[in-house]
């Protein structure tokens, strides 16, 4: 196996077509540095453990599907307990910061970071940053135990509070580095984990041994190469109750219509999974399938046609869906202080739309309920399966900078549980694919024109096959499934 230590990522090679992108090491860029036996080999929970540690050479391998003449192809590290760690428990100062918006579970990773580094490693200094990134340098320091996080995970929101930009790189490492703090958890969505990103590189020119780990946040469900993010089935499970009203408020109505509106700046995994689960939808818009409003085939004509099949009609449009229908506003006050753009309301007009199309253009008096339950489901704490997920990626996060890992974040590939290295989780958005078969899944269970013509749907596939990315058209959660 060969290192290749010239470029920015740790590349290790083997056979096969065979690549490791690994994580970095504080060993990297720190010589002499003592290691300790893991303390769980004499935590008598684990006891019962047949094997204690991950085995240093585990990969996870990024593409599950394979031919006779695949290549092994990429991998990373596998997460877990290590044999040898490179702290001593009582030499650990560990801080946590929860950055970007909201998300169900936040409170959860929180309490685990802080009972996982004291239940499993008997760390007892954690610092809880407040509100984000800005906070190093401008708030206060919350300092936290198990007893004090103890209920955290029964709220939604974060307890830490959390903000949008004020990520001066400078700053934050003054202010680590005064404090003497040795591993940093940073719990946030792509915007946090590229800030991450300069803060390791800051730690790492500085020669400072401090460990930056990532845990990817977002009920967006946009950060590539993992699974799926915390919350987003919480955030699903919370849009079908407004799913549910709009559906018995268009029921209940002479021509009624309902029109909800859920997150999804850029992606439409929210949209897509609560329409699929609530078989009640007619329509579902996302910002990655354009649509147009007027003529044959389009919005208008489906809407007109379904009230007269069915009396009434539910549609769930994603935020970022047919943003180019409004136009663009003045881009000098378009962006979020995270640089992020900001959205116009396109459930509000969309609704005003279809009120005048109706009242202009036909002699139907419909009857049209908008619901923006957005904010409501990002607020609520993460239900159970979303507090397990959590757990464990907290755990992992904790294990990996107890190992001396740095530079990561941590995610489920493939259902393990990995260390990616910051650039491969930031260098793109994950997005619903549209001539994937899951959506095609919701299609068929919508009956909604698909808004593409033959044309489109060739040049989707050729944009797919160029980037070297192809979908295989069956994959489980309508991601792309990299060949
Ligand atoms: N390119 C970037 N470089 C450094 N910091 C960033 C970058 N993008 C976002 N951030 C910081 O990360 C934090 C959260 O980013 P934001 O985009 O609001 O949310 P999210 O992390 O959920 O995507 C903010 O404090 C912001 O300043
Ligand atoms: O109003 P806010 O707080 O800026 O949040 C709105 C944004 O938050 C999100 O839910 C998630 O965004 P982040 O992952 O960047 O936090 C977007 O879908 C939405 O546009
Ligand atoms: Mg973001």
């Amino acid at each position: 196996m060969g290192l290749s230590g010239a470029s920015k990522s740790k590349i290790v090679t083997g056979d096969g077509g065979y690549i490791l992108e690994d994580v970095p090491h504080l060993s990297d860029y720190i010589s002499d540095l003592p290691t300790y036996p893991n303390p769980l080999k004499t935590n008598p929970a684990y006891s019962v453990v047949k094997q204690y540690f991950v085995h240093e050479d585990d990969t996870v391998v990024l593409k599950i599907i394979a031919h006779k003449s695949s290549l092994r192809g990429l991998h990373f590290r596998r997460a877990g307990p290590r044999k040898k760690v490179y702290f001593n428990p009582d030499d650990v100062h560990a801080c946590i910061v929860t950055c970007g918006g909201l998300c169900p579970g936040l409170n959860t990773v929180i309490r685990e970071i802080v009972c996982g580094l004291d239940s499993m490693y008997g760390v007892k200094k954690v610092l809880g940053i407040e509100g984000g990134y800005k906070g190093f340098y401008s708030r206060n320091t919350i300092p936290l135990s198990p007893k004090v996080v103890n209920d955290i995970h029964k709220r939604g929101g974060t307890v830490l509070g959390t903000s949008r930009g004020g990520h001066d790189t400078t700053k934050i490492v003054d202010s680590i580095q005064d404090r003497g703090i040795n591993q940093v958890y940073i719990i946030g969505g792509d915007g946090t984990q590229k800030g991450a990103s300069f803060i390791y590189e800051e730690v790492k020119k500085r020669g400072l041994k401090v460990v930056v780990a990532g845990i990817p946040k977002t009920i967006d469900n946009d950060i590539s190469i993992i699974d799926k993010s915390f919350g987003f089935d919480t955030a699903v499970e919370e849009a079908q109750r407004a799913i549910n009203a709009a559906h018995v408020e268009a029921e209940s109505g002479e021509n009624g219509i309902g029109v909800v509106k859920v997150m999804g700046r850029y992606s439409g995994f929210i949209a897509m999974y609560a329409t699929l689960a609530s078989r009640d939808v007619d329509c579902c818009l996302i910002p990655e399938s354009p649509f147009y409003l007027e003529g044959p085939g389009g919005l208008f004509e489906f809407i007109d046609r379904r009230l007269k099949e069915n009396g009434h009609m539910v549609l769930v449009i994603a935020e970022g869906a047919g943003q180019e229908l409004l136009g663009s506003r003045h881009s000098s006050e378009s962006k979020d202080a995270s640089g992020n753009k900001l959205l116009r309301d396109i459930g509000l007009w969309l609704s005003q739309k279809i009120k005048d199309y109706f009242s202009k253009h036909t002699k139907m008096a419909i009857n049209l309920k908008y619901i923006d339950p957005t904010y409501m489901i990002r607020a609520v704490p993460s239900n159970a399966s979303d507090n397990v997920y959590c757990t464990l990626l907290a755990q992992s996060a904790v294990h990996g900078a107890m190992a001396g890992y740095t530079g990561f974040t941590v995610g489920v590939v493939n259902g393990r549980h990995s260390y990616i290295p910051f650039d491969r989780i930031t260098e793109k958005q994950n997005k619903v694919v549209i001539t994937d078969r899951m959506w095609a899944r919701l299609l068929s269970s919508t009956n909604q024109p698909s808004f593409l013509s033959a044309k489109d749907i060739a040049d989707g596939r050729k944009e797919e096959t160029s980037s070297g990315l192809s979908s295989t058209g069956d994959s489980a959660n309508g991601n792309l499934v990299k060949k």
